[in-house]
């Protein structure tokens, strides 16, 4: 009997094979894959490369072997520092993103700046900076040429919105001039994210308040009082997250156009793969509850042009937000001038207007469920429950949380519950390759005592509203899934 094959070797042969897979594969079509190095470009075929399904599923199979393989070479002692300290990651992060240093070095070239030049144009300390980029550097976001210089890389450029740099730092300058506004608010800027693709919004929403929130969160779990949030907390604030908002509009701005960067950040027909609009009926009603600035209302509309679609938000978002923002751009002013598209102030704790009543196809909700403890999520799908006629369809897309383990039966039965087989000694959910749901589910317990879901969750919750799942669907390297509900018989 031959030696049997070492857990390390079982790592690196799955690393092996999958790295063979995607080199074939990228030679085949004479496509390279994208180094660290290079600057992000989502429109090359390198980027588009990376995101065909049989090269995301082999990257992600390496990616799991790979971060298990480090886990267990690296010091168990030096694995939990990591754990411990990866917060000053974000604080990095947002020194980083809030001073322009991705925009600035961008305007520098491929040569980089030296950090003194670039904390010179910021006005901040050139040594924290420096040792900001250089943290980030070493987790792959930035390159340090030589010493001290800096230059962008495939991960730093993502966070580009694109603007001059003296734009960024104008926001910033007025930032500081209007001062602090309290306990750990921000004088976030908001203009400073439009046209923008959202990402930086993004980061810089993860690295404020949502970091903030979360430093609050275990105080909060052992003290087993809920009745104040982790944000309310850190910001002192006695209202709902959204009422924050709407006292401070560059948040409000900040986190709509975060939303947009849910859909940059990967492939976007992952959000809208599954549910083939395209086959309702000409003049079917699709009603996006909580559309905020209407992103995914319009991509339907796009992909469905004979239909209908009524974006629902608050009545101030669909005023201050998504208004403007329909009425700023051609091809979605023009949605609304032809009545293909409706924007409609409308709270969904509250009963549909009447002239929905039993009229609507689909209830459409992007991003809606996490945001409300399950009690709070009954309560909404009830009052779509109500006006619902028998072939109305729900369509839920959020993240499903993977079990760290299979499926059980129950949920194995239901379509397109299974994604991807893990074979051991991989973490049945991939570990590291989906970390992203189970901190995103942390945001959503910081920010507003909710959660992310798994597939049994989301079960009982649309069944106790009466609702039931037919049919989910998964798309590999994105945690959004869409959920399609009908009546439960
Ligand atoms: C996480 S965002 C998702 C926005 C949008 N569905 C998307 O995917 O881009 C949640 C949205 O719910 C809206 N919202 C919060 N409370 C609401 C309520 N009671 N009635 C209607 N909309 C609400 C917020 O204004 C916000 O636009």
């Amino acid at each position: 009997m031959g030696t049997p094959t070492s857990n390390l070797r079982l790592l690196a042969n799955i690393i092996l094979e999958n790295v063979d897979t995607i080199d074939k594969l990228a030679k085949e079509q004479g496509v390279p894959y994208p180094t660290i190095d290079t600057l992000y470009n989502g429109g090359s075929q390198s980027e588009k490369f990376t995101i065909q399904p049989k090269v995301l599923n082999a990257s992600l199979l390496a990616t799991s072997a790979a971060s298990q393989l480090i886990a267990t070479l690296k010091l168990p002692g030096l694995v939990l520092l990591d754990r411990a300290n990866a917060f000053h990651v974000s604080s990095a992060l947002r020194i980083v993103v809030e001073t322009g240093v991705v925009e600035i070095l961008r305007e520098a070239g491929p040569k980089g700046l030296h950090v003194a030049d670039i904390a010179s144009k910021v006005g901040v300390d050139s040594t924290i900076l420096g040792r900001s980029i250089r943290m980030l550097a070493t987790h792959y976001v930035f390159r340090e040429l030589e010493p001290n210089v800096f230059a962008n890389n495939r991960v730093s450029s993502l966070i580009d919105s694109g603007k001059a740099s003296a734009g960024i730092l104008g926001s910033l300058r007025k930032q500081r001039e209007g001062g602090t506004k309290g306990h750990g608010v921000t004088n976030v800027q908001g203009d400073k994210y439009t046209g923008t693709n959202g990402i930086s919004a993004l980061v810089e929403q993860c690295t404020d308040e949502v970091f903030k929130s979360s430093a609050h969160l275990p105080d909060i779990v052992l003290s087993n009082d809920y009745s104040k949030s982790a944000f309310q907390t850190a910001l002192q604030f006695d209202g709902s997250m959204w009422e924050f908002f709407e006292k401070n509009p560059g948040y409000l701005q900040r986190i709509q156009m975060a939303m947009v960067a849910w859909t940059n950040l990967r492939p976007h027909q992952a959000n809208l793969k599954g549910f083939e609009w395209e086959q309702l009926q000409p003049n079917s009603v699709v009603v996006d509850i909580g559309g905020g600035n209407g992103s995914e209302g319009f991509e339907i509309a796009k992909r469905a042009p004979k239909i209908k679609v009524v974006v629902q938000d608050r009545e101030q978002t669909i005023q201050s937000v998504t208004t403007p923002t329909w009425n700023a751009e051609p091809d979605k002013k023009k949605m609304l001038e032809s009545g293909q598209v409706k924007l409609e102030g409308q709270d969904f704790f509250e009963k549909q207007p009447s002239h929905l009543d039993k009229q609507v196809s689909v209830f459409f909700l992007r991003l809606i469920m996490h945001d409300w403890p399950t009690k709070e999520g009954v309560k909404i799908l009830q009052k779509l429950h109500e006006a619902a006629a028998p072939t109305t369809k729900l369509v839920i897309v959020d993240q499903v949380v993977p079990y760290a383990c299979p499926n059980p039966k129950a949920l194995a039965q239901i379509e397109g519950a299974t994604l991807i087989k893990a074979t051991s000694p991989l973490l049945a959910n991939l570990g590291e390759a989906s970390s992203d749901v189970y901190t995103t589910d942390f945001t959503m317990a910081a920010l507003l005592n909710s959660q992310e879901r798994t597939l049994g969750e989301f079960k009982e919750m649309v069944e106790e509203a009466g609702w039931a799942i037919e049919k989910v669907y998964q798309t590999a390297g994105s945690s959004f899934s869409q959920i399609v509900c009908a009546l439960k018989q």
